[in-house]
């Protein structure tokens, strides 16, 4: 499985464009094809729900010609699509399946619609119906109200009053309406029970006004399609920055200080989830708005506050709530949600579950979710269910604890490259990386060089000490890799100041023995024990900072680290020392012989295939062969001063 692993942020700040709205984008790609004329449309999001819409409208004879970067040239087809035959995937994408389902049911041709697993799990039995009304011919090809669907030519008996239900989706009214003027005769359409997440059918009428058709509506419980109406090219069209990804951004902005400022949405926006901005306000957050932008900071007195909440015209958008609730003071309510559980995946389940790995409290209702944060987060990996939303959502538990986000490229559904742009408005935690080999001084000036900050300190060496010792305990090979990794997966370790406890046994003196240090520099060389400990060494980058020590600290466990020191000293000096230290220590030790497993070390460590030891062009060199501790940790301080 794929992984990102995320270091903690200590702040946000700074201004991102947003990518084009998936809700607009996809409504005027399908307006844009059924209109008359050329429709130039500007800002298009790039995203997997995109590119589904984009495929199936070439698949079914529309003209789409790409004219570089988020423009498109559309050809409208004037009316019902002239291909009448066609088998389209439409992936995950609900704004993509249900118009077109609508519009095929509408255009005399036969074909099948499917999607992925998911997608096959999201109802659409209601839009069906509706559609039946009509004279429609649809099929279901799996269980009776999902999707796969065939679509049969028909007959259709249009004009009249069409009931649909409006309390599970709003796109299957989104979808009757966009679809209904391929009819040309009048319909009304009744909206049964109480219609949910009503700022997308604002959405749906300004982009159906956009091009030429005006609904005539009655409140939201009835809409009327006149007579003779057709959709008509407004020549060209910008589709606004995306409302729903603004809202990590601003969530960012109110948790890590800012400001932050989004740009695309603002006052102007036709989008419903630009109202998240008030929800955040209410938590306490700082927001300006501007016709095109929207800023957030952190609240005066520093702390969001919890709140109790209808979420319903929110419904995307809400999902930031729910992790920024991780910051808040109190417990925080999210009423009004059961639209969550027919998404991408069940969201009220799968916030409630990777909300509970970080340690909060969590109650999940049919329709409501409580979240109780506490005082300290756990470092955890998040699942995302195949739900660009999740992802994007628990970035922001990143500001409490370092955090491994699964399956992360699921957000190209709606925002490819999320997580680079977060990377641009956050700062993390700072690390300095000292890497080199066996007997240099690494762990003396790291851990110096930590007090002197006031950081953290990661003595990585010692977790593969640690599984070498703990493997050789349990009987396991070194050479064993699945075996060994097994055991640095579960290792048990406390680490305290000089103390390293492992299944509740000092082991600090076990560790050092020249038989450990063979059996780590073996294990070392395992790529999957490497993988096992990788999020272990990662977990210790919180406060202020951490200095790491290790082979691979700044080439593989923090690269982003702002200073990279690569620590040597000639193998005859780092001999001398290990001898001393050993004498020292009151352990026998012979020059001769810690000097031939110095270089053997050097040897194996070097070239091994992951993560070898070497100083990579990022890494400042070192030599103490000729510097006391003292003059190596001043020089260290020195550089990350400039860095810094
Ligand atoms: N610049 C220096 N001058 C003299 N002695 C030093 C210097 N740096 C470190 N030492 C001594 O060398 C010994 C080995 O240092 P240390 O254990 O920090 O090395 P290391 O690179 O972390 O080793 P390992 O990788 O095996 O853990 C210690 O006794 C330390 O006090
Ligand atoms: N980041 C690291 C740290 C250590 N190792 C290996 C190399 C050594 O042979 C062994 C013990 O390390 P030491 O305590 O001597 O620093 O662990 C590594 O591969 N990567």
């Amino acid at each position: 499985m794929e992984f990102l692993d995320l270091a903690p942020f200590v702040s946000a700040g700074g201004t991102v464009r947003l990518p084009g709205s998936k809700s607009i984008s996809n409504r005027v790609l399908l307006l844009a094809a059924l209109a008359e004329g050329v429709t130039e449309v500007r800002d298009l999001l790039h995203s997997d729900d995109t590119e589904r819409m984009l495929e199936a409208l070439q698949q079914l004879g529309v003209g789409v010609e790409s004219l570089g970067g988020e423009a498109y040239r559309i050809g409208g087809v004037g009316g019902p699509f002239p291909v009448k035959e066609a088998e389209l995937f439409l992936g995950n994408a609900g704004t993509a399946f249900r118009p077109l389902t609508a519009a095929l049911a509408l255009a005399g041709g036969h074909y099948v619609l499917k999607g992925v697993a998911r997608m096959h799990e999201r109802p659409i039995g209601d839009l069906v119906d509706g559609l039946r009304q009509l004279g429609a011919e649809v099929r279901y090809l799996g269980n009776d109200g999902f999707p796969p669907l065939e679509i049969f030519p028909a007959s259709i008996r249009a004009g009249g009053v069409l009931q649909v239900r409006g309390d599970v989706s709003s796109q299957f009214l989104t979808a009757l309406l966009m679809a209904l003027p391929l009819t040309g005769v009048e319909t009304r359409v009744e909206v049964v029970g109480e219609l949910i997440s009503k700022p997308y059918i604002e959405i749906t009428l300004a982009t159906m006004a956009r091009f030429g058709v005006e609904v005539q509506r009655e409140g939201w419980q009835a809409f009327v399609v006149p007579a003779g109406v057709r959709y008509v090219s407004p020549g060209t069209v910008y589709v606004e920055g995306d409302a729903s990804s603004a809202s990590y951004f601003l969530a960012a902005g109110a948790i890590g200080g800012g400001p932050l400022r989004v740009e695309g949405v603002g006052k102007d926006s036709i989008q419903g989830d630009v109202r998240f901005a008030e929800a955040l306000a209410l938590m306490g957050a700082r927001i300006e708005m501007g016709p095109n932008w929207i800023e957030a900071r952190a609240p005066a007195s520093g702390k969001l506050q919890a709140i109790d909440l209808d979420c319903n015209h929110i419904p995307d958008a809400a999902m930031t709530l729910a992790t920024a609730a991780l910051f808040a003071e109190g417990t925080t309510v999210l009423r009004n949600i059961a639209s969550w559980r027919v998404k991408e995946t069940d969201r009220i389940a799968a916030m409630a579950t990777e909300l509970q790995k970080l340690g909060a409290i969590v109650e999940e209702g049919p329709d409501y979710l409580k979240v109780t944060p506490v005082p300290a987060l756990k470092p955890a990996a998040i699942d995302t269910y195949d739900d660009h939303r999740m992802a994007m959502c628990f970035s922001l538990a990143a500001f409490a604890t370092p955090l491994r986000i699964n399956d992360p490229k699921c957000v190209a559904k709606t925002f490819p490259d999320y997580f680079e742009r977060l990377a641009t408005v956050t700062r993390s935690v700072p690390v300095i990386a000292i890497d080199g080999p066996s007997a240099s001084g690494k762990g003396t000036v790291a851990a110096r060089v930590a007090a002197a900050l006031g950081f953290g300190y990661l003595d990585s060496g010692a977790l593969y000490r640690l599984t070498a010792l703990a493997a050789q305990r349990a009987g396991v090979d070194w050479d064993d890799e699945a075996g060994v990794a097994a055991v640095a997966a579960g290792l048990e370790v406390v680490f305290g100041e000089g103390s390293i406890r492992l299944a509740g046994e000092e082991v600090e003196g076990a560790i050092r023995t020249e038989e450990i240090s063979q059996g780590a520099s073996k294990v070392a060389a395992l790529p999957a024990v490497r993988a096992a400990l990788l999020f272990r060494q990662r977990v210790f980058r919180c406060g202020a900072g951490l200095v790491g020590d290790g082979r691979d600290i700044g080439s593989v466990v923090f690269p982003d680290s702002r200073l990279k020191v690569f620590l040597t000293a000639s193998a005859e000096v780092r001999a001398e020392r290990r001898y001393k230290q050993l004498i020292g220590k009151g352990f026998p030790a012979n020059m001769q012989a810690i000097l031939l497993d110095l270089r053997e070390r050097d040897r194996r460590d070097s070239e091994r295939s992951v993560a070898p030891l070497q100083q990579n062009e990022d890494a400042v060199l070192l030599d103490t062969s000729g510097l006391t501790i003292d003059q190596a940790v001043d020089q260290v301080l020195d550089w990350y001063g400039s860095a810094s």
